[in-house]
């Protein structure tokens, strides 16, 4: 006889199929059971006795990881806190950009320390580093100069990696990504709501073509003064505009980066100036009869840092499970139930 259990929820159901088992001959399988050890459970376990074979194809929580990448940034840091809230395992090193590592060595987290990684010996030390965490999952939130060259570096040490960072050129990178077959999530936004707008911008794309013909477009993004490049967000909501039919080039979007104007137009509070993204796309139909507006503005990090722990837990189930698709966006994310 043959039971395939499956995943959560029909745990509880699996513990009861497991009853008549006699424990002593499963010792092994039932520690590991999901609801005595979650941590532990594996995916397609196995196992055995004379009169019954069990297939688990659950698996709660498959361990991995992880190592933020730039923790020196904002969302380097931001998103190494949220991972220490979740209780996930913080490699204690980062990827830096070039530096003067005589003077700086570490950078700290919550009272945990973490080991700057510079360029110059990165890949020497992720053979190590790999060696140590083998279920090793990186983030990447660098900049928009150094996106290329991080990508290429993930891929050359096929390193899964979720990639919130902006810029680039957008084709290159998911085609190298995923003619590597290196596991990635890679989104422009993480935001759990931002990335529903976004999926629901797509789907009236796809469901009605041109719907919006003949309207006129206004994009206006506001960020904190230090962000060099467009919205990446911006720029994928325009790509869905542009499939309703409205003319409209990524070059159009305005980017608003001044203090002042930014508090006194944008209604940016000032204790955000450092930290903001704000988001409005206005539609107008041709003869100036209707308007949409559509606004998202968030303050602070948390909520692309939370999304991005979300990310990091749905690829480590996808490695888990030898995902034949291995490169992933947000929506996929939001798709699977995977954020909190
Ligand atoms: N997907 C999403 O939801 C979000 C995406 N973003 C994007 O994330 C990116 C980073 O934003 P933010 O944290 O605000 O920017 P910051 O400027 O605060 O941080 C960028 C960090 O990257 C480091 N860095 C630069 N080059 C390298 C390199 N070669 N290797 C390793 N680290 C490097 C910088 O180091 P140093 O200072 O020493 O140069 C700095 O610590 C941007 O592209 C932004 O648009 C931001 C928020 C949300
Ligand atoms: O740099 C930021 O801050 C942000 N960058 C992302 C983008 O460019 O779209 C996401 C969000 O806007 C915050």
């Amino acid at each position: 006889m043959n039971i395939v259990l499956g995943p959560l929820p029909d745990n509880r159901r699996q513990l009861c199929d497991l009853k008549h088992h006699n424990t002593l001959a499963f010792p092994k399988m039932l520690a590991r059971h999901p609801l005595r050890n979650p941590g532990a459970f594996a995916a397609s376990s196995r196992c055995r006795c004379a009169r019954t074979s069990v297939v688990v194809m659950a698996s709660s929580k498959p361990k991995f990881q992880l190592m933020v990448n730039s923790c020196t940034g904002k969302m380097g840091q931001a998103v190494a806190e949220a991972a220490l809230r979740a209780n996930i395992d913080l490699v204690p090193y980062t990827l830096c950009a070039p530096m003067d590592i005589e003077k700086k060595t570490h950078v700290t987290v919550q009272g945990v320390q973490l080991e700057l990684v510079p360029p110059a010996v990165r890949d020497v030390a992720i053979a190590d580093i790999k060696a140590r965490y083998p279920n090793l999952i990186m983030v990447d939130y660098t900049l928009p100069d150094a996106i290329h060259d991080m990508v290429d570096f993930y891929v050359r040490h096929n390193t899964p990696f979720v990639m919130g960072t902006t810029g680039g050129d957008r084709a290159r990178i998911l085609s190298e990504v995923a003619a590597a077959r290196t596991y990635a999530v890679i989104a422009p936004n993480m935001g759990k709501q931002i990335v529903a707008f976004q999926a629901m911008m797509d789907m009236m794309a796809k469901n009605f073509p041109g719907a919006f013909s003949g309207y006129r477009l206004r994009v206006v993004e506001s960020h904190q003064s230090t962000k060099k490049d467009t919205s990446g967000t911006a720029k994928a909501v325009v790509q869905s505009f542009v499939e309703m039919g409205i003319k409209f080039d990524v070059s159009e979007i305005e980017l608003v980066r001044e203090p002042k104007e930014q508090m006194e137009v944008m209604k940016v509070p000032e204790s955000a100036l450092n930290g903001h993204a704000y988001h409005t796309y206005q539609l107008v139909s041709g003869d100036g009869t209707v308007m949409f507006e559509f606004q998202h503005n968030v303050i602070g990090r948390t909520t692309y840092a939370e999304g991005t722990v979300d990310a990091t837990l749905f690829l480590a189930q996808r490695i888990a499970e030898k995902s034949e698709t291995t490169l992933f966006n947000m929506i996929d994310v939001l798709r699977a139930g995977a954020m909190r």
